[in-house]
């Protein structure tokens, strides 16, 4: 079931299209990455959803309704912790957020506690935000995200500036978010590790529009079968290396100049290398077929962040 819909949404400053005609889908339960060079369009796009920006062309629907009569099926955070009231504490920032939504009593101070502690926040409960660490205040502006219980949780980059044990932690509470509360996340990120290692889908947005939208896992694919290393049986001197350089294939070189990668769109691109490479007696010793990371499958699509 599909729990967003995007269709054909555009939003212009003046001359400057933030937003070009952008379709996707995020299905119910499934936490989607919304990825891009700076100025690409995301926060746009997720502000769009949550009916912060009116849109000036397209439509989005939520469990198939118009975004502005669902908004109380949805819960956003943008720029991170800039969400808390610096000189309250978690408890009392999560009370008051419960508060502005309707929500309160006994009920609203049992499921802050019970937040805190999925949290690991429940010794920092009553500390003032403001001398909590950042990744401890990321944790509870998530969780003000949560308190509600709304279905959807829309997130504007939410590993900003955190460190990699805090990174791990945020990825965690995004597992259990989706996976054990069953609700649907939207985040958008420039964490390439994040998409890899919790989402499910993504939509890479370039310009303002779609380059590429997919599961995680078949956008690994297309590019894991695509790359190649060819191991040599001894390295390559500076004058083949320029020889090969000159070639019309993307070759990068390992730092001891015996292990030569590539990236081929068909496979009988692999003959014609390898006759290349003997042609200048450089003989290979194994070919093989290179794990991708997600950061690789992204560059491929924006030939690199701020283009
Ligand atoms: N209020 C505004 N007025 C004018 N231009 C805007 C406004 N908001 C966004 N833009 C422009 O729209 C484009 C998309 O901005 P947006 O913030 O959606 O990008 P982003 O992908 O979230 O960027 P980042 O990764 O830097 O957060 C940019 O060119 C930006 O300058």
């Amino acid at each position: 079931m599909k729990a967003i819909e995007v269709n054909n949404l555009v939003k212009r400053y003046g001359e400057v299209f933030a937003v070009n005609n952008v379709s996707f889908s995020v299905e119910k339960g499934s936490i989607c990455a919304i990825l891009g060079p700076n100025g690409s369009g995301k926060t746009t796009t997720i502000k769009s959803i949550c009916n912060l920006i009116i849109p000036d062309e397209g439509e989005i629907k939520v469990y198939g309704k118009d975004n502005k009569k669902t908004m109380d099926k949805m819960a956003a955070l943008f720029e991170g912790n800039r969400n808390l009231y610096w000189r309250l504490t978690p408890t009392e920032n999560l009370r008051y957020f419960a508060g502005i939504r309707g929500l309160g009593g006994k009920e609203i101070n049992e499921k802050i506690d019970e937040l805190l502690t999925r949290f690991n926040l429940e010794n920092k409960k009553n500390v003032v935000v403001n001398n909590l660490s950042k990744g401890m205040q990321q944790k509870v502006a998530i969780a003000m995200t949560l308190i509600c219980n709304t279905d959807i949780i829309l997130l504007d980059e939410p590993t900003l500036g955190l460190d990699v044990r805090s990174c791990m932690d945020i990825e965690r509470e995004l597992r259990t978010i989706a996976r054990e509360m069953e609700k649907t996340v939207l985040l958008s990120t420039h964490d390439m590790k994040l998409v890899q290692n919790v989402c499910d889908d993504v939509v890479i947005l370039d310009k303002g529009k779609i380059v590429a939208d997919g599961t995680v896992e078949n956008l690994l694919r297309m590019f894991r079968g695509m790359t190649y290393e060819f191991v040599l049986l001894n390295p390559m001197s500076e004058e083949i290396k320029d020889y090969l350089l000159g070639l019309n294939y993307n070759f990068y070189f390992t730092k001891d100049d015996t292990v030569l990668e590539t990236e081929i769109s068909d496979s009988k691109e692999i003959y014609s290398i390898i006759d290349t490479l003997r042609a200048k007696n450089i003989l290979v010793k194994e070919i093989k077929q290179k794990d991708v990371n997600f950061e690789r499958v992204y560059l491929n699509f924006t030939g690199g962040e701020g283009n």
